[in-house]
């Protein structure tokens, strides 16, 4: 356990360091360090010079004249210290824990010696060789290599002989430092003592040790000091065997009480040091570079204050590798809202919470602690089987209300003069003409019948009227025919079912003509799957199946409507000009289906405004195509002649939505002359040749007009026409490839609002359900108030509960979109939470965001999957 990360989180200027006393200065935790160089800076200005000796230097030579004690000066083997512990002032540290002092400086002690002596030789076997030679010596005479400052050593009672390598080191080596009076004091009672006496104090070490060493006692500690002092072999032998007059603390409750209580910023404060864990899944500290930063997978945990209790966790000392000594409080659990005084006096709480590893449970959190942003591991775009039975259908079984279209309606005039990066809420979403279009669509395909008295015929169920006029047209097909909306239980798709009314099938081949319709696959015409008669209706009636086009009209009701209401009731609504670019469109249309059907050997036979659907913007199909072949089946004209009457029928269609008039082909040199002024002389003439009686009338605009009157003489003729409208419906498509990946960027943002509300303040999952092998207690915080969750938690708020400074809502659409954005790309843009009582503030990146999103989702569909074995 290295202090470094909780010196760089209270003392960030003390990371300086001071290249020539290197060694002096690493003897010293950092923040140690800090305030000693601030203390003798402001005691005597030449005191920093030892510090910033250049190399080479002899620093303890200096180390005498520093004016005021380092850090180690204490004489006792605890390493605590206590700078200026007179002092009052807030701005002093003052480091109660000993165990701080010992372990950084075993290793820093050997780095001055060597330094002193032998620098080319290495740590370990100069360390020894200083406890053995130096160390134990007196007066300088029992020793071969002895030093001034080795002269000066003195220790008091010493601990055990098998720990000597362990303790004795730091404890020797503060005693370079100790002020000039006292080591003269030492040395004068050492050079009393015989060199044989010397030699067998240190052999015999820490055996009656206190009767000789009395005479080189150490100044005995400062009533306060005692008092705010955790008595070092409590700490690591775990008792102290002079308790009964050892002036320092032995209980740990009491070192509370007495100290912490007083000062609320020390080196002992709460460590914000994360616990990372590494890839063997055990804990290791956090890297100097990361001490303050809250790396959001592997900081320590974070608590809310209500959420947090003494529940017991699984201690992590019997975890920790014996030679890293860790005191308990250096571990403390963060929790949100609670003081520092409160994790102070709680040392047990502390110790508890150091074997809780929530992010352990997870081996994608363990990831977390690689540098590298292992997103290929988890793929957010994969569907999640959890998701899989979400219902596709909006307010199915509840309260039906019609779609809220004026939603994203633009009111008023549209911004101009937009920058580049700049965008309106529309620009995020489909249009509204399409989405309107899409919502009518599918609310239109919902609709049922309450109290519906239609039976259901054959495997076809729920059918639903779509006449929108009760009186019934026969003059087509001879019956009366209704048209109903049905969902098939055989694949659950929607049908639309024609049914002619008293319809008798004389003749078995007459239905199965029917059967050559259903090859007809052409998108300007309405693919017939089945034809067969029934008595469901009570009748003899002959049901014709095709495909279903929601919310569709028909042409007549787009250019023929009549106006429903009032005195112009049954009276044709006044006509509006069509351009020729629609005409052309119907035209190039129904010139594709004719090919497709004369193609195939059939004739359309009806092409009737009334029979031709609409099913979006300038987007026909021919319907009930095929009926007269069932129908008139026994009566049939020959097909050559059904087909050119196709082209007629064509003509007369284009002749009358140009005209508006429904009998516009009936006047024909009237209608024919209202073209010649309304309309290019190209449509003109490729109308009249449409309408032509003549077989043989050549081809609209061909160089020969010898041509037969064909459905591909007729193409031929059309081929500019059919480019330009062929040109027209690739823009449609690139426009709707435009949208839908537009679409894919919200459904992209769906998935994470799914995500987020599936862990936010998720109430029945409990921490402990994934700490693999944990044998502690039951956790005692909830799953979604800590770690990672607590992080999204104050994110959904940063996202969506702003408020502004009068504390209004702020609801930013741009800046939902932009957070929401950022944590779908994961980005190193750093954002500040606050939680909601604004006692913390956290900074973490939107990497960190994602990774805690991603690993706590994979937590719950793990949960989910066990619970389901
Ligand atoms: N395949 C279909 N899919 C969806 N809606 C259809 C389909 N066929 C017809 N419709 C709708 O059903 C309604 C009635 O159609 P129909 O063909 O009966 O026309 P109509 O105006 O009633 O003509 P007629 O008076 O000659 O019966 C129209 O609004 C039409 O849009």
């Amino acid at each position: 356990m290295s202090l470094d990360g909780l010196g760089d989180a209270f003392f960030p200027a003390s990371r300086c360091r001071h290249e020539g006393a290197g060694a002096s200065i690493d003897m010293v935790p950092e923040a140690h360090r800090s305030h000693v160089r601030a203390r003798s800076s402001a005691a005597q200005p030449g005191a920093n010079k030892a510090a910033a000796a250049p190399s080479g230097v002899d620093t303890e030579s200096l180390l005498p004249r520093t004016p005021f004690p380092p850090a180690q000066q204490h004489h006792h083997p605890h390493a605590s210290v206590s700078v200026g512990s007179d002092s009052a002032s807030p701005s002093e540290l003052t480091s109660s824990s000993s165990s701080r002092d010992s372990i950084p400086t075993l290793d820093a002690a050997a780095e001055l010696r060597r330094g002193e002596t032998s620098p080319q030789k290495g740590k370990n076997t100069r360390r020894a060789k200083t406890q053995k030679n130096t160390k134990w010596s007196r007066g300088g005479a029992a020793s071969s290599d002895s030093t001034g400052s080795e002269r000066k050593t003195s220790v008091p009672h010493a601990p055990s002989k098998n720990s000597q390598s362990a303790v004795s080191s730091p404890l020797s080596t503060r005693i370079l430092q100790r002020p000039q009076a006292h080591t003269q004091a030492a040395a004068a009672t050492a050079a009393a003592a015989a060199a044989q006496q010397a030699r067998s104090m240190a052999t015999s070490y820490g055996a009656a040790a206190g009767d000789s060493r009395r005479g080189v006692t150490s100044p005995r500690p400062k009533g306060r000091e005692a008092k705010n002092t955790f008595c070092r072999n409590v700490t690591i032998y775990g008792h102290c065997r002079y308790e009964n007059t050892c002036p320092y603390i032995h209980d740990s409750s009491k070192l509370g009480q007495n100290e912490n209580k007083m000062k609320r910023f020390n080196v002992d404060s709460p460590s914000f040091t994360p616990l990372q864990s590494s890839t063997n899944g055990t804990l290791t500290p956090s890297s100097r570079s990361q001490a303050i930063s809250p790396k959001a997978a592997n900081a320590a945990i974070f608590t809310p204050k209500s959420q947090r209790s003494a529940a017991s966790t699984p201690s992590l000392q019997t975890k920790e590798p014996a030679v890293e000594w860790h005191p308990q409080q250096d571990f403390a659990e963060f929790v949100p809202g609670q003081t520092f005084d409160n994790q102070m006096v709680d040392p047990n709480a502390q110790a508890q919470a150091l074997g809780y590893d929530p992010f352990s449970a997870s081996s994608s959190i363990s990831a977390m602690a690689g540098a590298g942003h292992q997103t290929a591991a988890i793929n957010p775009y994969a569907q999640d089987p959890s998701l899989s039975g979400a219902s596709f259908y909006q307010n199915a079984g509840g309260f039906q209300s019609s779609p809220a279209y004026h939603l994203y309606w633009p009111v008023g005039p549209q911004p101009t003069g937009l920058l580049a990066y700049q965008r309106t809420a529309h620009d995020f979403f489909i249009p509204d003409a399409l989405r309107e279009d899409l919502q009518k669509k599918a609310e239109v395909s919902r609709q049922v019948a309450t109290n519906s008295a239609i039976p259901p015929i054959e495997q076809f169920h729920s059918l639903f009227c779509l006449d929108t006029s009760p009186q019934k047209n026969q003059s087509i097909f001879g019956y009366a025919n209704w048209i109903y909306k049905a969902v098939s239980s055989k694949d659950g798709n929607m049908y639309a079912l024609r049914r002619l009314e008293n319809f008798r099938l004389t003749n078995e081949t007459a239905i199965r003509s029917a059967q050559a319709w259903k090859r007809i696959l052409n998108g300007s015409v309405v693919t017939i799957h089945e034809a067969f008669t029934t008595r469901a209706f009570g009748d003899s009636s002959l049901i014709i199946v095709t495909d279903y086009h929601p919310n569709s009209k028909t042409l007549a009701e787009e250019h023929f409507k009549q106006v429903p209401m009032g005195r112009y009731h049954g009276r044709q609504a006044a006509s509006s000009h069509v351009p020729e670019q629609v005409l052309w469109g119907y035209i190039v249309q129904i010139g594709s289906a004719l090919k497709a059907i004369h193609g195939s050997g059939l004739a359309a036979r009806v092409i009737t405004p009334s029979k031709i659907l609409l099913t979006s913007k300038n987007r026909i199909r021919l319907n009930a195509c095929g009926i007269l072949d069932v129908v008139q089946h026994e009566n049939s004209r020959p097909l050559s002649e059904l087909q050119s009457d196709d082209l007629s029928q064509l003509g007369r269609l284009i002749l009358c939505i140009a005209n508006g008039n429904l009998s516009a082909h009936l006047s024909m040199q009237k209608s024919m002359d209202y073209i010649k002024r309304s309309y290019t002389g190209r449509l003109t003439e490729c109308i009249q040749w449409l309408i032509s009686p003549q077989p043989n009338a050549g081809a609209p605009s061909s160089p020969t007009t010898n041509g037969p009157r064909d459905i591909d003489n007729f193409l031929a003729g059309i081929a500019d026409q059919m480019a330009s409208v062929l040109d027209s419906e690739l823009h449609v498509q690139d426009t709707l490839t435009n949208t839908l990946a537009r679409e894919l960027e919200s459904s992209r943002l769906v998935r994470l609002l799914i995500k987020l509300n599936t862990i936010n303040e998720r109430p029945e999952l409990d921490a402990s359900q994934h700490v693999p092998g944990s044998t502690g207690p039951v956790a005692s915080s909830l799953w979604a108030e800590t770690g990672d969750r607590y992080y999204l938690k104050l994110f959904r708020d940063y996202v969506f509960h702003q408020v502004d400074a009068n504390g209004h809502p702020v609801t930013n659409l741009a800046h939902i979109l932009d957070c929401l954005n950022k944590l779908d790309a994961g980005t190193d843009e750093k954002i500040m939470l606050v939680s909601r009582d604004e006692q913390n503030a956290l900074i973490v990146s939107y990497r960190e965001l994602k990774r805690g999103l991603e690993s706590s989702f994979q937590d719950l569909v793990r949960a989910g999957r066990q619970s389901g074995k």
